[in-house]
């Protein structure tokens, strides 16, 4: 018996609501939204796929879930640069989030951008396991960045991205069978970088490509699959970093971060592991003052 609830019933939310339903990942799916009617319309339209489920919208369920995924807030226009412009909008939202979960003991995985310093802030202000909070973003980056290396004629075998779902991603390319030098790196990074903003300015944000791999991420703990994916998580000394959140490779089953797993790098991705893990504790103290905490 899985318990999945959902925060936000917008696009994303919306998404993976529908694909827990159809793929038969929760017997029981609750989902919110400060939007009743918005709300009411997905629940309905849910309904209306005539699968057999037991679906709610009440916020009293939320702390009995085995798993929350948190969608709710303010997403990307083309006039927003960065993920991390959105940190002051969406704070007061998942300060709100949090005040609904007192006594929660499930896994939390955060999907609201900027996804790494959101998992931080969540799991500190909530008073979470940090083993239980994993921030979503590394997945549908690593599909981006494998598909920038196919299409280039790269075997992406042995790809991985570090680093923060953001302006400072560190994809890992010492692991690939062909050597690849810094140009045709940086080269890659950039598209990586800009990836989502066509599908946002196209259709109004990313949809199949996050949706499908939250799916994969709510799975793999779902079903105990110990697989290693790119999460980000909360380090206590891992990659010697303190007090972030930060893309690495986690081992994750149904205790959520079962493990953290310490990659070999070249200098390459050290250099941009560094400058990941500057801006992200800096964007990570950034929400404490912004929460008052
Ligand atoms: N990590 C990723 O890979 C990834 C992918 C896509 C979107 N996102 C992020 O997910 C978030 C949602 O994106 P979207 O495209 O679904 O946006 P959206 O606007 O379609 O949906 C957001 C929903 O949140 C709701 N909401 C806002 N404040 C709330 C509150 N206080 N309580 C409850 N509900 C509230 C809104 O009513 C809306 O329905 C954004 O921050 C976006 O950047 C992240
Ligand atoms: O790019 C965005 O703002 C949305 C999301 O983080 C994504 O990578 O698809």
């Amino acid at each position: 018996m899985t318990h999945l609830s959902i925060i936000g019933a917008g696009k994303i939310g919306g998404e993976v609501a529908y694909l827990s339903a159809v793929l038969g990942i929760a017997d029981k799916i609750t989902i919110t939204d400060c939007n009743s009617s918005l709300l009411h319309a997905q629940k309905l339209d849910i309904i209306h796929t005539g699968l057999d489920l037991d679906i709610t919208t009440d916020l009293s369920d939320l702390k009995n879930s085995d798993i929350i995924v948190f969608t709710a807030g303010l997403p990307r226009n083309p006039t927003v640069k960065t993920r991390a412009d959105l940190l002051n909008s969406n704070i007061p939202v998942a300060d709100e989030f949090c005040s609904n979960i007192n006594g929660f003991k499930g896994i939390v995985i955060n999907v609201t951008n900027p996804v790494d310093a959101l998992n931080y802030y969540i799991c500190k202000k909530a008073g979470l396991n940090r083993r239980r909070c994993i921030g979503f973003g590394g997945l549908v980056d690593l599909a981006r960045f494998e598909n920038f290396l196919n299409i280039r004629g790269f075997d992406s075998k042995g790809s991985f991205v570090m680093g923060e779902h953001g302006e400072h991603q560190v994809p890992v390319f010492s692991d690939l069978l062909e050597k690849t030098d810094s140009e045709i790196r940086e080269e890659i990074l950039s598209d990586m970088k800009n990836a989502s903003m066509p599908v946002i300015k196209g259709k109004g944000g990313t949809v199949f490509g996050p949706a499908f791999n939250i799916i994969r991420l709510v799975s793999a703990i779902k079903e105990d699959k110990k697989e290693i994916l790119p999460c980000s998580c909360i380090l206590e000394g891992e990659y010697g970093l303190f007090n972030l959140s930060i893309g690495v490779p986690a081992r994750i089953g149904k205790e959520g971060v079962e493990e953290i797993i310490e990659k070999q790098l070249d200098d390459w991705e050290l250099d941009k592991l560094k400058e990941a893990s500057v801006h992200l504790k800096n964007l990570c103290r950034r929400a404490e003052d912004a929460g008052g905490k």
